[in-house]
């Protein structure tokens, strides 16, 4: 559905976007995840045909996105993570007029009830509250059923209820054969949602596959976590064990082999470490994305 080629992009000396090469597959739900500035969003405009680069080639459908921006336009719906609209606009009106820029749309007041705005139809939009406006971008973004949605933090600013539907109405897109292409900081979202993942580091691709995939190229098998109070003698840790050690303020997070959770807990005991919060889980796509976004990237 969507190829990208040796895409490079400066902003002036600096390189935002550092030749990257990937594909979407039609009707997947293809996640971007990675730190604030990794280039996530410069690269989903290129995408959508809304920032030139400097290098590289893009193809929607095999149309290019700047040449064929009129064709583009009515098979992708893009969801932006901070619009501004018009001011002293009801969100009646609002959903009007983006319909009239379409030649074919669905009745927007599907939509409305699907994404429960029907209490809001009346109301300016300058007067709904964050969840209400995140809820009506992708109202707007879905008017004319493109077959391609780009969604930019879309759960950012919803109830954990909110969510939760939003989780629900995305999957219910792909169910009805639409590709999804979606930006996120939350990992349990991205895990929860994607095919796949493209995880971005300082402008490079630095890793792009199922999460399951992901999760295996860590390499470790258990992970514990611990909080300490007090002085905790840190080379107790030292063990074939333990692989690698995170370390926030006065919590421990251990990645390492089997085994690794029942050496710990036997050393803490042993060492008469005052600890609490242990946590014994397997490692996430969080874990991954620490582990590929503090690496170095070489090629
Ligand atoms: N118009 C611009 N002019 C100059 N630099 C820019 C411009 N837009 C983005 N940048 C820089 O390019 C880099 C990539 O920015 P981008 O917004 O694509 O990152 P992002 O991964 O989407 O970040 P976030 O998670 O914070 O939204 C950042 O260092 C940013 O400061």
């Amino acid at each position: 559905m969507i190829e990208v080629k040796n895409l490079t992009v400066k902003y002036g000396d600096k390189m935002a976007v550092d030749d990257i090469s990937f594909s979407v597959n039609k009707n997947e739900i293809f996640g971007i995840i990675g730190e604030n500035g990794a280039g996530k969003t410069t690269i989903t405009e290129c995408i959508e045909g809304i920032r030139t680069f400097n290098k590289g080639t893009i193809t929607i459908k095999g149309m290019d996105p700047v040449k064929q921006k009129k064709e583009i336009q009515h098979i992708i719906g893009v969801q932006l993570q901070e619009t501004t609209y018009p001011k002293r606009i009801k969100v009646k009106e609002l959903c009007e007029l983006f319909a009239s820029f379409y030649v074919d749309t669905k009745d927007y007041k599907e939509l409305i009830a699907e994404f429960k705005l029907n209490d809001q139809l009346n109301q300016y939009v300058e007067k709904l509250s964050g969840g209400q406006r995140q809820r009506l971008s992708i109202i707007l973004a879905l008017l004319h059923n493109p077959e391609v949605v780009f969604l930019d933090e879309l759960t950012t600013g919803l109830d954990p209820r909110s969510r939760r539907d939003m989780w629900d109405y995305i999957l219910h897109l792909k169910e009805k054969g639409v590709t999804v292409v979606m930006t996120t900081h939350f990992m349990d979202e991205a895990e929860y949602l994607c095919d796949r993942l493209a995880i971005f580091n300082k402008g490079r691709l630095v890793e792009l596959d199922t999460v399951p995939n992901l999760i295996k190229k860590l390499d470790y098998k258990e992970k514990i976590s611990f909080m300490v109070k007090g002085d905790f003698d840190e080379s107790i840790l030292n063990n074939v064990h333990v692989l690698k050690v995170r370390k926030r303020k006065v919590e421990y997070i251990l990645y390492g082999t089997k085994g690794l959770s029942d050496f710990i807990k036997d050393v803490l005991d042993k060492n008469q470490t005052k600890y609490f919060n242990l946590k014994v889980t397997q490692p996430n796509i969080e874990d991954v994305f620490f582990e590929f976004t503090d690496r170095e990237v070489n090629y």
